[in-house]
């Protein structure tokens, strides 16, 4: 694609690696800090778990890294390609080509079936799998044609899920995927997570509450007042049935 060269965020590299990150939100008068200076190293095709209190930038700092908002200081690199020197346009392609979200709620359209919703992306990505696939995936072909209306929270999300993966993109980012769901469908979501990174490949960010989470994390980092205070690497990650909720 464009600008981006996704050389150095295969297999063996870095997806993504910050020096100094910094934002600063003003309003009016009022500046707030939510990044104060994030360095950091995620590599390619690991799940990575960000967890900290409520107002410690862990959103701010998956915005950035997803191209959806920018810094006010410090470098950002995608493989090679330095994300905080690109133009507007640029940036979006390589949204639009790499990033696949993941949000709280589903956000899927109401009056499209869960087969439709899904090719929403297969119809203007690059090179996707087809929507059945990135259903079957997510173990929900058997309901391609249900309406969201018609699918429980879970499922919802799974579908989400199936939207976010089929694009084929290198990094899914996921802003407390399972915080709107109990625990037997918050895993099922989590397995559906757990899956497009073993079988794609694709390197795994999660912000949740939830540090029960973290069991199933290659990487934990702990956030603190705008900073990560804290890496912790698991040897052996959990699988999302055995995580304690
Ligand atoms: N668009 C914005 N304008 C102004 N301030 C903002 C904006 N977005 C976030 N903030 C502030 O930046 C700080 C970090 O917010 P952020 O959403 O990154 O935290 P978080 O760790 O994700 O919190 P939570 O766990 O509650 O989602 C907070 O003080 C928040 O109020």
């Amino acid at each position: 694609m464009g600008r981006v060269s996704t050389a150095g965020a295969g297999a063996g590299g870095l997806a993504f690696s910050a020096e100094g990150l910094g934002k600063v939100y003003k309003t009016g008068d009022t500046e707030v800090r939510a990044l104060r200076g994030v360095d950091l190293a995620i590599p390619t095709g690991e799940i990575l778990v960000l967890l900290g209190p409520s107002g410690s930038g862990k959103s701010t700092l998956l915005n950035i890294i997803g191209g959806l908002d920018r810094p006010t200081s410090g470098k950002l690199h995608y493989g090679e390609t330095e994300l905080t020197c690109l133009n507007d346009a640029d940036l979006t392609r390589f949204r639009r080509d790499h990033v696949g979200f993941i949000f709280q709620f589903y956000n899927l359209i109401p009056s499209l079936t869960a087969e439709e919703n899904v090719r929403l992306v297969t119809d203007i990505a690059v090179d996707p799998m087809p929507a059945a696939d990135a259903l079957a995936l997510v173990g929900l072909l058997d309901r391609r044609d249900h309406y969201p209306a018609q699918l429980s929270g879970g499922e919802q999300q799974r579908v989400a899920v199936a939207r976010a993966i089929a694009k084929r993109p290198s990094v899914l980012l996921c802003d407390e995927p399972t915080g709107a769901l109990d625990s037997a469908t918050g895993i099922r979501v989590l397995e559906a997570l757990a899956q497009a990174n073993r079988e794609l490949g694709t390197t795994v960010v999660i912000i949740t509450h939830n540090a029960g989470i973290a069991a199933m994390a290659d990487r934990v980092f702990r956030f603190l007042d705008g900073r990560i205070a804290r890496i912790e690497v698991n040897a052996q990650p959990a699988q999302p049935s055995a995580i304690s909720w």
